[in-house]
């Protein structure tokens, strides 16, 4: 496994490579070209610039998080083919560049949605939190208004102003799209791209839905074993994979994190490892990567990934603010370090103890 930390590139992000280079066995980052809207081609300039950015700070791009899609291809509209010959250059141009892995989502409308981004811990940590009472009372028409106050002064993935300020044509757009039409779109676009993939051997890992249930009337789709069996199995091809994502899948407790973990296997380019604290049924909060301090069991979940042969990409997931730092909600420095070394803790311990090495 390769441990890697996100880092949303030169001017958008509060932590620095520099910062990223003194964690303890990370060697690489997991980037994105942040002004780019999705549906955009990403040139060769453009990719080799922010490559020569990380390499030069003595860091590797370890994969793209994310080239997002863009909503005409989730709902199919006349645009997709367009959009989807940029996709493909994107990835042509990533290959070129010795990027092999990429994760994307497939969520219309938003990316992840919180109801708290600050919501505070016993410790005096601030972490991001759920609650569905309050996420139901949220009228999506006035979400940029909640959104703006909430984040720090910083643009979240998936909530960029200029996504909010479409929000009443996008509700539109979707109305007429159920679970089986955006899987159809799914199956569709990643057929489409299935050439230039393994020309360049790169591997594609779909982040799940976050919270893994549908929201806002918008369907979604990637939130539990049974959907993502079934789109393994739609393009059964090495470069369809997932982004294992505990935290998504684990918003939902249904979801045994483990046996997805053997259910996908070998098809795992990118894991996202982090624990949750679930208060209710209609409640849940991040927490600190360490087991006892959330619901999850990171011992077990690492061993499923040590023992189904993982060779991905992984990286701590949102961190809780601690010790003061400001910064992007769940992407602060200290806490996804210590998760960055807790997690190779694990590993170190389950490959030691595995009598392998
Ligand atoms: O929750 C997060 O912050 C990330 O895991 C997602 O924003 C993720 O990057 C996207 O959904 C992937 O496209
Ligand atoms: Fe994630």
């Amino acid at each position: 496994m390769e441990m890697t930390l996100r880092w949303y590139g030169p001017g958008y992000d509060s932590v620095s490579l520099e910062q990223i280079k003194q964690i303890p066995g990370v060697k690489g980052v997991v980037t994105t070209l942040m002004g780019k809207q999705a549906g955009e081609v990403w040139t060769e300039a453009e990719i080799l610039e922010l490559k020569k950015a990380v390499e030069d700070a003595g860091l590797t791009i370890a994969g793209i998080e994310s080239v997002n899609i863009s909503d005409d291809i989730k709902i199919g509209t006349e645009k997709r083919e367009q959009h989807i010959a940029n996709y493909i250059e994107t990835l042509e141009n990533l290959g070129k560049a010795g990027i092999h892995m990429v994760c994307y989502n497939f969520m219309p409308v938003f990316d992840w949605t919180r109801s708290d981004l600050a919501r505070v811990r016993p410790d005096g940590s601030t972490v991001l939190a759920y609650n569905q009472d309050v996420v139901d009372k949220i009228d999506p028409a006035h979400m940029k208004e909640s959104v703006e106050k909430m984040s720090n002064g910083f643009v979240m993935p998936g909530w960029e102003p200029e996504r909010l300020s479409r929000l009443e044509a996008l509700f539109e757009a979707y109305k007429d799209i159920d679970e089986e039409k955006l899987f159809h779109n799914l199956v569709y676009f990643l057929e489409s791209i299935g050439e230039v993939c393994e020309k360049y051997d790169i591997r594609m890992g779909i982040h799940p839905d976050d919270p893994a249930w549908p929201i806002f009337g918008l369907p979604r789709i990637v939130r539990n074993k049974e959907w993502i069996v079934r789109l393994l199995k739609a393009v059964d091809k090495p470069y369809n994979g997932i982004t294992l994502c505990t935290g998504s899948l684990g918003s939902n407790p249904a979801n045994d994190i483990c046996d997805i973990i053997k259910a996908a296997k070998g098809r795992i380019p990118f894991a996202h490892v982090r624990n949750l604290k679930y208060n209710s049924e209609r409640d849940f909060e991040e927490a600190a990567h360490l087991s006892s301090d959330g619901s999850m069991d990171m011992h077990a979940i690492m061993k499923a990934l040590y023992e189904t042969g993982f060779d991905g990409v992984i990286r701590p997931d949102h961190g809780r603010m601690i010790w003061g730092e400001v910064a992007m909600p769940g992407y602060g420095l200290y806490d996804r370090a210590l998760g960055a070394v807790y997690l190779q803790g694990l590993w170190e311990a389950i490959d030691k103890e595995s009598g392998k090495n």
